[in-house]
């Protein structure tokens, strides 16, 4: 076995070539951070996925291996620099002003007078985030996009973004979720602590930071929260573009259903789901529910994305709390990111009120990241990690997860579980853990157990 630092070097060049190869087979080269983001068919193979995390986890541990432990750690401590410069770049658009500048870039006055700001810290601003390769600096003080300040990209000219602050991150469910992490994340992360020690009554660390007893969706409702409620919305889209179209439609076979069956996307949002369901198996019959403000936002965008769903009756939009008892009896009923909001006794009442309503052949779907341990565990065997990396792979699994996990402490007081979890809160609530589907979020397929 080579040595620890050979090891992970071993293991970065052996998969660097096969990205190299496969993009060859496409008669391509792997692109460079220079140019912009484009989504390509070549990184969407199965093996280059596994080659990309493999990279990621043994480049990480390998630069935490030969630096300093203090440079290590005040990386770490000084992450609101990270946020907030971010958010800086984020909200006012600059990625969008260096595209329209193209590839010579802009000055950093320019840039400051375009975005009011003076141009000397926005040189200091934009040159933080180069150096983590968000935008590069082409010359002195000049900056241009690179491939991951590019995915920050809105869907509009620069000089029009700012004129409506509702529709300012249509389009963008990339640069919403930026943007709605780097400010409600921001705001609950600071009472994270004290929060932890006593919540005081606060139902999360954001609650508490606001000093308002709502959760963050009874907030969203509230009059002057309607452009945040607007914007979560919006990135809640970011997933699927994220991780491709199709990844809902495939964790069933929804053709082996009877056709007019019913399926409830619980929680639903704008639809995400239902609209890839819906596209997929046009011959069922889907209820999306939510709270009010997001059934509003859900009939505006069926209205102008696939209103003869809605005229038909293929698709019916519900105004419902997932607290009270469930007024559809489904043959399937589809959680995405619900379960991580909340924590255990709610998840118990909303599986709880589900099992009230369903029928003995329901089937229960709950979509969601799974936690993985650092350290082997009883699953460790089902997985072949090499040495040495972490039984999570670090920064390229667990690295995500462990993020949104802090996300969801900070802003609900939810979490992301294990799929051993996932299994016991069934259990718990009268659903039986059939099928497990691997995937970016795992798929955790329940029958009804009769309690
Ligand atoms: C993390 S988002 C997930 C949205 C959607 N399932 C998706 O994956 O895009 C959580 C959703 O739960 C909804 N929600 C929160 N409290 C609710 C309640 N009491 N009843 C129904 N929906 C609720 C929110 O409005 C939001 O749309």
């Amino acid at each position: 076995m080579a040595d620890y630092l050979n090891a992970l070097a071993e293991i970065i060049s052996s998969n660097v070539k096969i990205l190299g190869d496969a993009y060859a087979q496409d008669g391509r080269k792997f692109p460079s951070l220079d140019e912009p983001f484009a989504p390509t068919k070549s990184a969407e193979a199965a093996a280059v996925q596994e080659a990309t995390r493999l990279i990621v986890a043994a480049a990480a541990q390998l630069t935490a291996s030969v630096r300093s432990p203090l440079e290590v750690l005040m990386d770490q401590a000084t992450g609101m620099y990270s946020t907030v410069i971010l958010s800086f770049a984020n909200d006012h658009n600059v990625a969008d002003l260096l595209k329209e500048a193209g590839p010579e870039g802009l000055d950093a006055k320019e840039i400051g007078k375009q975005i009011g700001v003076n141009g000397a810290y926005v040189a200091r601003c934009l040159r933080y985030l180069a150096t983590r390769h968000i935008f590069r600096e082409v010359k002195p003080n000049v900056f241009a996009n690179n491939k991951v300040s590019s995915a920050l990209i809105k869907n509009k000219p620069f000089k029009d973004i700012e004129a409506d602050s509702m529709t300012k991150y249509d389009d963008a469910p990339l640069s919403a979720l930026i943007s709605h992490t780097t400010d409600e994340g921001f705001i609950g992360s600071r009472s994270i602590i004290e929060f932890m020690k006593d919540s005081k009554g606060y139902v999360s660390p954001f609650s508490m930071s606001n000093q308002d007893r709502a959760n963050i969706f009874e907030w969203y409702e509230k009059p002057g929260n309607k452009w945040r409620a607007h914007r979560f919305a919006t990135a809640m889209k970011a997933p699927a573009k994220l991780w491709g179209q199709g990844a809902y439609a495939s964790v069933l076979d929804w053709n082996s259903l009877p056709t007019g069956s019913t399926i409830v996307d619980v929680g639903g949002s704008t639809g995400e789901v239902t609209m890839e369901l819906a596209r997929a198996a046009p011959q069922h019959k889907y209820v999306l529910q939510d709270l009010e403000g997001a059934i509003a936002e859900a009939k505006r965008r069926w209205a102008s994305e696939w209103p003869e769903a809605i005229n038909d009756g293929t698709v019916t939009l519900e105004v419902h709390s997932f607290f009270e008892p469930m007024p559809v009896k489904a043959d399937v009923y589809f959680l995405r990111a619900i379960i991580h909001d909340w924590p255990e006794a709610d998840c118990r009442k909303i599986l709880g009120h589900i099992h009230a309503a369903a029928k003995s052949t329901s089937k229960l779907i709950l979509l969601e990241l799974v936690a993985v341990h650092a350290c082997p565990d009883e699953l460790t065997g089902s997985r072949t990690i090499p040495y040495p990396l972490l039984a999570n792979l670090g920064l390229a699994v667990g690295g995500f997860i462990t993020v949104v996990d802090m996300q969801m402490l900070a802003i609900v007081d939810g979490r992301e579980r294990t799929a051993g979890d996932f299994e016991e809160l069934g259990r718990m609530t009268g659903w039986k853990l059939e099928t497990v589907k691997p995937g970016p979020m795992g798929a955790f397929i329940f029958s009804k157990v009769e309690v």
